[in-house]
C-alpha cells in the first residue's frame, strides 16, 4: 500500500484517464505549477507516467490582445456610420485609419478618399462578420479555439502567431486501491516516531530549488569591529598582540597564577572542566612545572598534583596568555596584551554571560609601581574612549597590590569592568622575573562595548534581532567618529 499525500491522490484519481496537467489542475482548481511537484514526486514513485508533448498553439500578439480588449477599430468605425438613405463611414486619415480602410476592403467596402458610402443592409452584413471576428478574438484571449479560416485570417492579419508548447500529459500507472491518502507533513516529532504514526504520515517533499526571498544584507558586526578596534588602540600604545588556547591547562589558568589548587575559583561552578580526549595543546615545561610546585607547597602549604595541574579547562581568563607570554620571555621590559574569549558558569542576566572577551594586558620592567599602573590604566581607558573610570581596592590571588576598575553606564550604573594588579613575587620568581616588576590587567570587552555604545544586556551583543545589530552598527559608527573629541574627565 503506498502512501500519498491528499492532494496525490486526487491527482491519481483525475489522472486514471491520460489527461493534460492543464486540464487536471482546472479540475482540481488550482494552477499546473502548483502540482508539478506532486506530480514529479509520484512519477519517481512510480504511481504516475509523465508524457511531454509538443503542440501548435496559437497565440494573440500585442495587437491582438489590445482589440480583444478594445474592440477591432473596423468594428468601432462601423459602428460610428451615420446613416440616412446611404449610410456614411468616416475615417480618419491616420495610422489606424489605414487598418480600418484595408480590412473593410476585406469585407468588400470600398472607400472614395477617407469615406465609405453603403447601403444599410450592407452595413449591417458586414457589422455581423466583424462581430463574429471580435467574438471570435475575445474568446481566443480567455483560452478557447476559433474556427479554423479565422485562425488563418488573423495570422495573415498577425493577431495570433503560432509557437510551440510542451503540454504535459500524465497517466496513473497504478491500481487506485493500491494506494492512500495519508496525513501530510513536513516534520516528523519524536512522538510520531514513538508511537509508530510514521508509518501513516506522507513527508511533503520540499523542494530546494525554490527562490527564497531575499534576506536584508547584513552589515559587518559592529561588536567585531570593536574588538579589532581595541586591538589597534593597544597597538598604537605601544603593545604587542600574543594569543594562547581556548582549551587551556589549568596549570597556565591557575596554577602558574599562584592560585591554590583547592582555590574556591577552581570549583565546579566557577570553571568550565573539560574531559577532552582529542588534540591538546603543549604541556608546560616540567622544570617550570616544578618550580611553580615548590612555590605553591611553600607558600599555601599543601601538596601540589602535577595531574590536577594538567587538566583541561575552557580559560576562564585571558591572564593565562599572558602568563604564558611573561613565562616565554622572562626578564626584561615590554609590554604585550590579548584579546580573546573566556567562558564561566556563571548565571546569566544583564550584566553576565557565560562567554565573553577579555582584553589582558601586562607591562614588564624594573621599577615599576602602583602608579605606573593607575596611570597606564587610565591611558588605556582614555584611548579606548572612556569618559570616567574609577579604581576600588580589590583581592585577586595572583596580584598586590590590586584594583577592580569601574565605569558609568547610561542605565546600570557603575559597572565593574575588569581588575588589575602587580604580579605577585610568588607568580614572578618561578618563571624568573626577579628583577622587574609585571603590571598586570585583565578587562572586560563585552563590558566596555556595552558602556561605550550605551547597550543595556550583555546578551544583545549577540543578538539575531537584524533591527539591534543595525542599530548598534550605527551606534559604533558613530562612536568611531567621536573618539578622541570627546572631552575626557578621570577620576581616581
Ligand atoms: N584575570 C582577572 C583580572 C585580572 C587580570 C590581571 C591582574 C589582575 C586581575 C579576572 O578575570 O577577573
Amino acid at each position: 500500500m503506498a502512501l500519498v499525500a491528499p492532494i496525490e491522490y486526487s491527482i491519481l484519481k483525475a489522472a486514471v484517464e491520460a489527461k493534460s496537467l492543464e486540464s487536471i489542475a482546472a479540475e482540481l482548481g488550482t494552477r499546473a505549477e502548483n502540482l508539478m511537484r506532486y506530480v514529479e514526486s509520484l512519477r519517481s514513485r512510480g504511481l504516475l507516467s509523465v508524457e511531454r508533448r509538443k503542440v501548435e498553439v496559437y497565440e494573440l500578439t500585442e495587437e491582438g490582445l489590445r482589440y480583444a480588449r478594445e474592440g477591432l477599430p473596423e468594428l468601432r468605425a462601423l459602428k460610428s456610420a451615420r446613416c440616412e438613405e446611404l449610410c456614411v463611414v468616416e475615417v480618419p486619415d491616420t495610422a489606424e485609419g489605414k487598418i480600418i480602410l484595408a480590412n473593410l476592403a476585406r469585407y468588400g467596402l470600398r472607400p472614395r478618399g477617407q469615406r465609405i458610402e453603403v447601403d444599410r443592409g450592407e452595413l449591417e452584413r458586414v457589422i455581423r462578420t466583424v462581430e463574429e471576428r471580435q467574438r471570435a478574438l475575445e474568446q481566443l484571449a480567455s483560452g478557447g479555439g476559433a474556427p479554423a479560416e479565422i485562425y488563418a485570417e488573423f495570422l495573415k492579419r498577425k493577431l495570433i502567431k503560432k509557437s510551440v508548447k510542451t503540454e504535459i500529459y500524465i497517466k496513473t500507472v497504478v491500481d487506485l486501491s493500491a494506494v492512500r491518502a495519508a496525513q501530510l507533513k513536513t516534520v516528523l516529532t519524536p512522538e510520531d516516531i514513538r508511537t509508530g504514526a510514521w508509518r501513516e504520515i506522507a513527508l511533503k517533499p520540499i523542494d530546494l530549488s525554490v527562490e527564497v526571498p531575499p534576506a536584508p544584507s547584513p552589515v559587518p558586526h559592529f561588536f567585531q569591529e570593536f574588538l579589532n578596534y581595541v586591538r589597534e588602540v593597544m597597538v598604537g600604545l605601544g603593545f604587542e598582540e600574543v594569543r594562547g588556547p581556548i582549551l587551556e591547562y589549568e596549570f597556565w589558568n591557575f596554577d602558574a597564577l599562584f592560585q591554590a589548587q583547592d582555590h574556591p575559583a577552581r570549583e565546579v561552578h566557577d570553571t568550565f572542566f573539560v574531559k577532552w580526549e582529542g588534540e591538546l595543546p603543549e604541556p608546560p615545561p616540567r622544570e617550570l612545572m616544578e618550580r611553580v610546585a615548590a612555590e605553591h607547597e611553600a607558600g599555601w602549604g599543601y601538596k601540589w598534583s602535577p595531574q590536577k595541574a594538567l587538566g583541561l579547562v575552557m580559560r576562564s581568563q585571558t591572564t593565562a596568555t599572558t602568563i604564558r607570554a611573561l613565562a616565554e620571555r622572562g626578564e626584561g621590559q615590554y609590554k604585550v596584551f590579548t584579546i580573546g574569549r573566556v567562558f564561566r558558569p556563571e548565571h546569566i542576566d544583564a550584566k553576565h554571560n557565560v562567554e565573553f572577551h577579555q582584553l589582558d594586558g601586562i607591562v614588564v620592567g624594573p621599577g615599576l609601581t602602583f602608579s605606573h599602573l593607575l596611570g597606564q590604566l587610565e591611558q588605556i581607558a582614555k584611548a579606548l574612549g572612556m569618559q570616567e573610570v574609577k579604581f576600588r581596592p580589590a583581592y585577586f590571588p595572583f596580584t598586590s597590590p590590586s584594583v577592580e576598575v569601574y565605569a558609568r553606564h547610561e542605565k546600570l550604573g557603575w559597572v565593574e569592568f575588569g581588575g588589575a594588579g602587580i604580579f605577585r613575587p610568588e607568580v614572578t620568581r618561578p618563571l624568573g622575573v626577579e628583577r622587574s616588576r609585571v603590571l598586570a590587567w585583565g578587562w572586560g570587552l563585552d563590558r566596555i562595548a556595552m558602556i561605550l555604545l550605551g547597550i543595556d544586556d550583555i546578551r544583545d551583543l549577540f543578538t539575531w534581532d537584524l533591527g539591534k545589530l543595525q542599530e548598534y552598527y550605527r551606534r559604533w559608527e558613530s562612536f568611531k567618529r567621536g573618539v578622541g573629541a570627546r572631552g575626557v574627565k578621570f577620576t581616581l
